[in-house]
């Protein structure tokens, strides 16, 4: 078999399991999923061990090869107080959001000013927004799993989606973070192992919004949570939106904070992909 029909060869694999490993067992899944992670998705051919790393032919270099969990959600719905609960586990890495990054870059606020005035400074922020999720997917990792708070994808498809969508954003911000979204999609490895979703209504975001008392988010109101959470609807649970890139694990999140915590414990394995 020729190098190019080796690597679509791996490519349908890897697909494969990707999409069908929630529909196997709980033993055979998460050793398929682990398979699918080692085969490296820029050429989609096996580097020799799980955490080999290689360079894409295109001077671009891989992530080391460990299974990415990206835990997403609405504002405030719990994903922070979820990667508080894993951070303490062995051999997982913990990225929380980079907010404090995002409302201090050199002195500016692009989190303050975006929700100042979203038309002007929409495209500044979610630049920013979309270089720091690139650096947590692309950091090496020193343990077989890593776990992120959202991901690219989820700032492009929701957020930058969403201020798009509501007339917000105007169509040439668009198309130049449309622009760049592919070709670091294409590109770099952002590739995701799964996605865990903390499903909550938009009113529990907003007593917990309200509680959190972030500065620059006290003009959100409860109909921009509303939109926000449409969009991760269509995405995630319809997935009739734009592409889901694995598979997905929701939780109802409306929970107090003791029971999600009950419930992370119990299902430690399945949310960990162990
Ligand atoms: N299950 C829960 N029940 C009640 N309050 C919660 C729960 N989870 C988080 N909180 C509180 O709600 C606020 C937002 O939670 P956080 O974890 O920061 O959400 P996110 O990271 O999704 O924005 C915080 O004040 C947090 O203490
Ligand atoms: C990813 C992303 C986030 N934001 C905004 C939304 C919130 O105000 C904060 C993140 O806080 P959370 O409690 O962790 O949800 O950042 C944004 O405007 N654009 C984005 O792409």
């Amino acid at each position: 078999m020729s190098v190019p029909l080796a690597a679509r060869a791996c490519m349908r694999l890897s697909g494969r399991i990707q999409t069908s490993a929630f529909h196997l067992g709980a033993t055979t899944a998460p050793v398929l999923r682990r398979i699918a992670s080692a085969l490296c998705s820029s050429c989609n051919i096996m580097h020799g061990g799980m955490f080999s790393s290689g360079s894409a032919g295109n001077g671009l270099k891989h992530r080391e090869k460990s299974t990415l969990i990206c835990v997403e959600g609405n504002i405030a719905s719990g994903k922070t107080s979820c990667l508080d609960f894993f951070s303490n586990t062995a051999d997982l890495e913990v990225y929380k959001e980079p907010v404090a990054k995002w409302r201090n870059v050199r002195g500016h606020n692009p989190l303050g000013l975006m929700y100042q005035d979203p038309n002007k400074w929409g495209l500044t922020l979610q630049t920013y927004v979309q270089l720091t999720m690139l650096d947590i997917h692309t950091k090496p990792s020193i343990s077989p799993v890593k776990m992120m708070e959202r991901s690219i994808y989820s700032a492009k498809y929701i957020f930058v989606e969403n201020l798009y969508q509501s007339g917000k954003m105007p169509e040439v911000d668009y198309a130049i973070l449309t622009e760049w979204f592919e070709w670091i999609v294409k590109n770099t490895d952002t590739s995701v192992d799964l996605i865990v979703y903390l499903q909550t209504s938009p009113e529990t975001c907003y007593q917990r919004l309200k509680k959190r008392c972030r500065e620059e988010e006290r003009v959100i109101p409860l109909e921009y949570l509303y939109a926000i959470h449409n969009l991760y609807e269509d995405w995630l649970v319809k997935q009739t939106s734009f592409p889901v890139p694995a598979p997905v694990l929701v939780i109802d999140a409306n929970k107090e904070l003791e029971e999600m915590n009950r419930h992370y414990e119990e299902n430690r394995g399945s949310i960990l992909s162990l």
